[in-house]
């Protein structure tokens, strides 16, 4: 068997086109949705992937507000610029790129951010919300798997998924996300605590790779036909690579794979995001 892509370009491509059309209709009423980011540090990741958010931005008609702060950015001088964001009309959602440099902190950042503007879907109000199963934005990369896996018509309902990786802006949330009774799959959720991981993987009709290890999953550790799902992102010499080893082609039926895949439905879930919010507000 070689498996089949889900391509997380063509996909994007799409969500793109219907978003473009939407922001028209919002400009037609006077509204136009703005997307803040705020970056700080030099990493070139992290820059690369700010530089993408205001490129899809641009190609969508959503207006972009870019805050870039430098690597030594007291705590203080990232609330002066948090509380601006959260004040300023043009910006109707934003994020804060992660990870910050290790003297700030992350989950901090997060919860200075006002939740109705929270386009990343990360604030602790909106990730409560979610496991209360009351309306918020949603994160973007677990909204972005569970759209591309629909788009390629893998079953949901009953079937059993093995997220590999417990992190906040992935693991834990897709849990979330793939147990509600819309999607009403079972889920396992695999961490580097695991006793035997492969026992986990072999049992799953769907696995999603978000542990950040690259090759951490082996054809021999899933079953014929499995759908894979790769949101493993280590920069190697190599290139791109994820946590997926390339001999799950030969086993799976359909793989998302990295590059290719989950990153480009990230993006275009943040522009669906700040979308959604701006059509809220026009209504
Ligand atoms: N505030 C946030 N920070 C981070 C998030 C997030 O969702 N919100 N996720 C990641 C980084 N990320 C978005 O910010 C992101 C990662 C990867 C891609 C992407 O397009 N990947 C491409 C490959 C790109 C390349 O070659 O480098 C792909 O997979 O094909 C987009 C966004 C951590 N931080």
């Amino acid at each position: 068997m070689t498996a089949t892509k889900m391509d997380g370009k063509i996909a994007a491509a799409a969500i793109k086109e219907d978003l473009k059309a939407r922001v028209a209709a919002l400009a037609e009423k006077g509204v136009t949705p703005g997307l803040g980011t705020v970056l700080v540090g030099d990493d070139p990741g992290s820059h690369a992937y700010v530089r993408g958010k205001h490129r899809d931005c641009a190609e969508v008609g959503i207006a972009s507000l870019r805050v870039d702060l430098p690597e030594d950015t007291s705590q203080e001088r990232l609330a002066e610029e948090i509380a601006r964001l959260n004040e300023d009309p043009a910006c109707t959602g934003y994020i804060v790129q992660l990870p910050l440099p290790a003297h700030l902190h992350d989950n901090w950042a997060l919860e200075q951010i006002d939740p109705d503007k929270d386009a990343d879907g990360l604030h602790p109000t909106n990730l409560g919300r979610l496991v209360l199963g009351v309306e918020a934005p949603l994160p973007c990369t677990p909204r972005g798997i569970v759209d591309l896996l629909r788009r390629n018509d893998v079953p949901l309902k009953g079937a059993e998924v093995c997220i590999v990786g417990r992190g906040t802006t992935v693991g834990r949330p897709l849990g979330l996300l793939l147990t509600r009774r819309t999607e009403n799959a079972t889920v396992t959720l695999c961490h580097t605590g695991t006793r035997d991981l492969a026992e986990h993987t072999r049992r799953a009709d769907i696995v999603v790779g978000a542990a950040g290890s690259p090759g951490l999953i082996t054809g021999d550790m899933i079953r014929p036909g499995a759908v894979l799902v790769d949101v493993g992102m280590t920069r190697t010499e190599a290139g791109l690579v994820g946590d997926f080893d390339p001999s799950v082609w030969e086993v799976a039926s359909k793989v998302a794979p990295t590059p290719g895949g989950i990153g480009l439905m990230t993006r275009a879930m943040l522009l669906a995001n700040v979308v959604e919010r701006a059509e809220k507000l026009a209504r």
